[in-house]
Order: C-alpha cells, then structure tokens, then sequence
C-alpha cells in the first residue's frame, strides 16, 4: 500500500475506533464489533466494518458520527468532536464500554489493529481481540455476547462455539438425508480457507455420511494471492469459474470472498458451459425450500415467507419468485443493511444481492411460533424439526459464506437435486453490469429503490426511451456508493440486445451533463 492510503486508513480506523466507544456508551455498555476487511478488494486495499449488538450492520443514524469525526481536522479536533458527539446524544461518559474485534488475512490488518487499539485504550474502552475470523463469525460473537444469560440468547460467544453451534445444526437439518457427491470451495485465498478448514473438523466425515468438502485457493500464506483470479467478486463479475478450477462438469462449486460473507454457486454443463448459481438462485432455493417446509409443518399461514432483493437482481428470478413460488418480494436500495431491514418485516425474510451476499432471518414471533407449535402428524413433525434447525444453521446476523453454503448444500440433500435441477427452475434474462466513470456522480440522484434517476432532469426519460425499443428491456443508471463511478445495470431478450441497451443508456450516462434546476 502507498504511503499515502496507509496514513488515511490509520486515520480511519482510529476514527472508527472512537466511534465504537461512543456507541457501545450510548448503547449502556453493550458490546460493539470491529471487522477490519477490505472484503473483495486487492490484498493491498483495507477497511473497517461496526458491528451493532445483535450483530447488525450499525444503525444508520449513526453513520453520520463516523462522517463528523472522519471529517475533524487534526487529532486535537477530533477529541472536541468526540466530547460534542457525547453531549449531542447524551452519552454518559462514565459508562463502561465493550468493543470487540477481528481481521481478515491482509498484511495490513495487524498494524491496523494496533491503531484501533490506540483509540479504544484512549477512550478507556475495554476489549478483546478475537484475531483472524471471517466478518460474519464476529457478527455472531457480537450477538452472541449481547445475548448471554436473556431468552434470545444466541450461542457460545467463541469460534468454536460457532462451529459447534453450525455441525449440530448441520445434522439436525439433514434428518437423515444423503448428500449426493463433493462441493469445490475456492476460498479467494482469504480468510474462509483456513476457517472452513477448521469447521469441516467438527463435520462428520464422508466416510460417515458426511458433506465431501473440496478447499481449493485457500493460501493465506501469500498475501499477493488474496481475490487474485478467484473468489465470489471473480466468478461473477466474469461469469466465469476461476482459471485455476479443474471441476469436472455437474459437479457442484462455490466461491467465498476475502472476508467469507459472499457465496456463489457454478457448474460446469455435460457440454463444457459455464453455468453461475449466484445470489439470486440462494435466493429463490432457501424461499422455496422454506416455504414448502412451513406449509408441510401445517404452519403455511402461521409464517409468512417474503423475499427481498435490489434492482440487480435478475427479472427472471423475479417473476420466479411471485408467479411460481407465489411469494411476495420487496425491492430495496443496494446495500445489504437495506436488505436485511426489509426482510426484518416478514415472519421468514429471505434476502440476498445477486452477487451472493445475504441470508434469512426469522423473526422474533416466527421463532416463537416454531419453538411452542405442536405438530399434528409425523410429517408435520419432520418438516418442523427441519425448520427449526435451519434457524440454528443460518447465520441471522449477517450473510455468511460458510452457513449459506451448508444451507444450499443441505436443500440440495433434501430435494435430492444436483446443480441442473437447481439451474432449470428458471431462465436468468441476458445482463450485463457497465461501470462508467463520470465527472461527477453524485448528480446521479436515484429513487424508487434506485431504480429511476430523478437528477439530472432528463436523464430518466432518455433512459425510458431506450428501454422501450427493447423486449423484455429493463435497464437503469445509479451512482456507486462504494466506487467513483455509475453504474449501469441492463436485461433484454437476447445478448446482444442486452449489451446494445448497456451501451446505449452508458452513453446517456456520460452525456449527462447535471445543471440541475
Ligand atoms: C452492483 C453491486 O454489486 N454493488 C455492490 C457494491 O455497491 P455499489 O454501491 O454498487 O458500489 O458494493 C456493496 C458493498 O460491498 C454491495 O453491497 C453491492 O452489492
Ligand atoms: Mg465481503
């Protein structure tokens, strides 16, 4: 890393580090979780992710504090931020605060966490460091934590209470069934390697009925190698499996991100075609899966299952989702914490980015409802132990690449289904993703769960316009929240319909030139 970007992210992070304080005081003491990750990006990039107590995302109201102080001009600044920041939300300074952390693999992340230390030992913040753990294992201590000696109580607060809690939930979900043939995990050389390592020792063998699970691209030990032609980001951006994959074809593979919070699915067809299972297709699987499961159980209208996705999702999973599974899906902004608060709103909420991170939460009723119901039949019976084990197997906190991959892996076992039968349920519409670097992109004003522009004037129209000549078009232009540039997003019959729509609405992009009003 450059000298430069390593000066600000220290910054960054010891900013972050003051903010974890102010939250877990505000929040009288509860703990608050520190992921330092830079996720898919280059080994050479870092970042830092809060973690709320039940292991949420932290709260959007509060993103504003990270800007104020990431915004303090010199470090004597920052502490009279801070101290304003105290008296703005009426924070007891006195109250004891709890902040946990973890990193991925990066070469950076330790230094970073002497920096983060710095700033919590200052702000007299007690903490532990849990050292290397992918972003969703530390959701789930976090939770786990805040949780301890309540009703909701989630788990063993520790890595290998994680483990323990996924494989005994692992074989309750099965009841009994086979899994057929191995799964390829490429781990993008991050941290879900060694961590899925460590899991499959609490998994029985498949010598005894086990999961056979292939780690492929899991070296930690070369940094450079990190997301390097692999991993989710890899596979889906390229549609295509990484170049060092010798699968043969119908056999199921997965690809994690750097940080273990995405999965993505592929095989390769009898024919040699690349086939991507991305998060869209988790999607729709675990929906129908769990919706058969409810209605078996007798509980059908007692748990109400909905799915939520973003603009990105695929049309054709869409349609899947309402006309076949005949399930209500709500759209949101891009984000997973925009996600995972819409699906908050269901019983069962199902939601996943098409890039492959997401999960499903139950919710509080939900989870009541299936511990007190008392089943009618031995096949009510079965369907609620199965249900209620997969609310033990999913990781609710956040998406998590290692609990997805069991909770496909354990649909595909009941359904007795290998990846074709999975990938015929629909037809993905022809797409295609264009970044556009613009002068400007925060004249890109998106509503509508970004999926229509309202600044520059204009722009929509022109846009509309396009899409119109199309069949089947749908297309759409929002500004990047994570990069310097639009991104635009289009579907249409054919592939080269698809990509003469990408281009068009691109070039409307570029010639946008913003003077608004
Ligand atoms: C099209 C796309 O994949 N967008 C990604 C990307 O957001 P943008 O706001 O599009 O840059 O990064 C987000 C954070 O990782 C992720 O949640 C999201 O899905
Ligand atoms: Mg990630």
């Amino acid at each position: 890393m450059d000298r430069n970007r390593s000066i600000l992210l220290d910054s960054v992070v010891f900013r972050v580090g003051l903010l974890a304080a102010l939250r877990s005081r505000k929040l009288n003491g509860q703990t608050i979780g520190v992921m330092i990750t830079a996720s898919h990006n280059p080994p050479e990039d870092n970042g830092v992710k809060l973690v709320d107590p039940m292991g949420e995302m932290l709260e959007e109201s509060w993103e504003a504090y990270g800007t104020t102080l990431a915004n303090a001009p010199s470090e004597e600044k920052l502490f009279e931020v801070y101290d304003s920041i105290i008296k703005e939300c009426h924070i007891n300074p006195d109250t004891k605060a709890n902040v946990i952390f973890a990193r991925d693999t990066r070469s950076s992340g330790a230094h970073l966490v002497s920096i983060l230390i710095e700033a919590l030992t200052a702000t007299d913040t007690a903490y532990t460091d849990y050292k290397l753990l992918t972003t969703p294992q530390l959701h789930y201590i976090t939770r786990c934590l805040n949780t301890k000696g309540s009703p909701y109580e989630y788990g063993e607060p520790t890595e290998q209470g994680y483990y323990e809690k996924t494989a005994s939930s692992l074989k309750l979900a099965m009841q009994g069934r086979q899994f057929s043939g191995s799964v390829t995990v490429d781990c993008a050389n991050g941290v879900g390697g060694p961590k899925l390592r460590e899991l499959i020792k609490y998994l029985p063998p498949p010598s005894e009925g086990g999961l056979e699970i292939k780690v492929v691209n899991d070296d930690v030990l070369k940094p450079e190698r990190l997301n390097h032609q692999c991993g989710a980001d890899f596979v889906k951006t390229n549609q295509r499996a990484p170049p060092s994959s010798h699968a043969a074809p119908m056999t199921r593979c997965a690809s994690l991100d750097g940080d273990a919070d995405r999965i993505v699915y592929y095989f390769n067809d009898v024919d040699g075609t690349f086939r991507l299972l991305d998060g869209d297709r988790i999607a729709t699987l675990a929906a129908s899966f769990i919706g058969d499961l409810a209605r078996s159980a007798g509980l059908g209208e007692k748990l109400k299952v909905g799915v939520v996705q973003t603009a990105y999702a695929n049309g054709a999973s869409t349609a899947y989702v309402t006309q076949d599974l005949r399930l209500p899906v709500v759209c949101t902004a891009t984000g997973v914490k925009h996600l995972h608060h819409a699906a908050t709103k269901f019983d069962v909420g199902v939601y996943f980015e098409a890039n492959g991170h997401g999960t499903v939460v139950f919710s509080d009723l939900a989870l009541k409802r299936l511990k007190k119901y008392e089943p009618q039949s031995p096949a009510q019976s079965s369907a609620l132990d199965t249900l209620r084990a997969l609310t033990a197997l999913i990781n609710q906190t956040v998406g998590d690449a290692l609990s997805d991959l069991l909770l496909v892996e354990v649909i595909l076992a009941h359904k007795g289904w290998g990846p074709k039968e999975w990938d015929l349920t629909y037809t993905d519409l022809p797409n295609r993703l264009v970044r556009v670097e613009v002068a400007d992109r925060y004249i890109f004003k998106a509503v509508d769960a970004e999926r229509r522009l309202e600044s520059p004037p204009g722009v929509q129209a022109q846009i509309d316009a396009a899409v119109g000549k199309f069949k089947n078009g749908r297309s759409f232009a929002r500004a990047s929240g994570t990069e310097d540039a639009v991104r635009v997003y289009a579907e249409a019959a054919s592939r080269s319909e698809t990509e003469d729509l990408a281009q068009k609405v691109a070039a409307i992009v570029r010639q946008a030139r913003g003077e608004i009003g």
